[in-house]
């Protein structure tokens, strides 16, 4: 039988409304298994998320392993002092990456904030490709680890997502990767997070819903927390149970618009984890794709993907407007006192209204 729980820690609980991701194998993937395929297009047509199976592929495992010693990382990471790592906050800057103080970005329409830290390195600085921005001392001695996490990531399951994708929407022979080449300047970033325990009687989310501004993102979770929200008018929250040797993987807003709704970018959030769970500091891990920063993000000619409705012409939004105006708007420290209003919340939102499958 396989592995349920994650040793040390206490189990999921067993009576939560689950949701039921499939389960695809990252080796039946790559070796195009036209079974595993067809449930790949379905799973990312219908509801966005899948886990997969990591454990019987060999760069894989790597990933795995580097994903148990970035979780190590975060505990020393986050247990620096709060002055400590707000050296690493550069949103002032207009960067989206470095440090994100608990609390300091707004994650609903009433002006809520949000109850996690985050810390995000750019893949670019870690590859070299960028000028890079300066890190703690526990990520300068794990640089070889961060980067072999994102190069992996990228290599072994974002291009070749994408080029399953690409084969499925019938475009010509690697537009999607062309889109995500790892040489380009773009906003992929691994995310490292931490989540405080929450007192009982106080459990608004920790993360607000939303749906990632990127292409496909690969994460790694520990304890529950992570909830999707189930398609269509009547929808309620699922609970995404992590499982050990899997990572879970969602499309974010960049695919639907390249396919004009056909993928998608399903709205999540992140709650306090439950039944015994809600005790431990929640840490998970994240690897964020995006297109380079300067494609457009607009339909993608093809026959497979849906034309868009008479007389609507896109706005031309190049995936750095794009992540600017997502992954900025929303932080406290940038808003001049300004508070939120309904109005402006939903100015930067994103996809969601399409995800839900609900008419604007
Ligand atoms: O921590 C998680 O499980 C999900 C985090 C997430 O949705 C995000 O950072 O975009
Ligand atoms: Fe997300």
């Amino acid at each position: 039988m396989e592995l349920e729980n994650f040793p040390g820690l206490p189990p999921f609980p067993g009576n939560m409304l689950v949701m039921d991701l499939d389960r695809l194998s990252l080796a039946k993937l790559l070796d195009h298994d036209d079974e595993e395929c067809r449930r790949f297009y379905l799973a990312c047509e219908k509801i966005g998320f899948f886990y997969l199976d990591m454990r019987s592929q060999k760069d894989g495992q790597s990933i795995l392993s580097y994903a148990d010693k970035l979780f190590r990382v975060s505990e020393q990471l986050f247990s620096l002092k709060v002055e400590e790592k707000g050296k690493y906050d550069f949103s002032e800057k207009n960067s989206f990456f470095g440090y994100k103080p608990l609390g300091s970005y707004v994650i609903d329409s009433r002006g809520n904030t949000d109850r996690e830290e985050f810390y995000d390195v750019s893949r670019d600085d870690l590859l070299g490709h960028a000028h890079a921005l300066p890190q703690p001392e526990v990520v300068n001695e794990e640089l070889e680890v961060f980067k072999s996490f994102a190069s992996s990531t990228h290599s072994v399951i974002v291009t070749p997502l994408l080029d399953l994708l690409n084969e499925h929407l019938q475009l010509p022979p690697s537009t999607l990767a062309n889109l995500h080449r790892i040489d380009r300047p773009s906003g992929d970033m691994v995310r490292l997070t931490r989540c405080p325990p929450q007192p009982v009687e106080d459990k608004a989310a920790r993360l607000g819903e939303h749906t990632d501004f990127g292409s496909i993102t690969v994460l790694f979770n520990r304890l529950g927390g992570l909830q999707v929200l189930v398609p269509g008018t009547d929808a309620q929250w699922k609970w995404i149970k992590p499982i050990p040797g899997h990572c879970i993987v969602n499309l974010g807003d960049t695919l639907v618009k390249f396919t004009n709704g056909l993928l998608r970018s399903n709205i999540h959030r992140v709650v306090a984890s439950p039944g015994e769970q809600a005790e431990c500091i929640r840490y998970s891990l994240g690897y964020f794709s995006r297109p380079d920063h300067n494609a457009v993000l607009k339909r993608l000619d093809s026959p497979a993907i849906p034309a868009l409705p008479a007389g609507i012409v896109e706005e031309d939004f190049t995936t750095r407007d794009w992540l600017v105006r997502r992954a900025l708007s929303r932080r406290v420290n940038l808003r001049n006192g300004v508070s939120s209003s309904a109005l402006d919340y939903a100015k930067h939102s994103g996809t969601e209204k399409i995800s839900r499958r609900v008419k604007a």
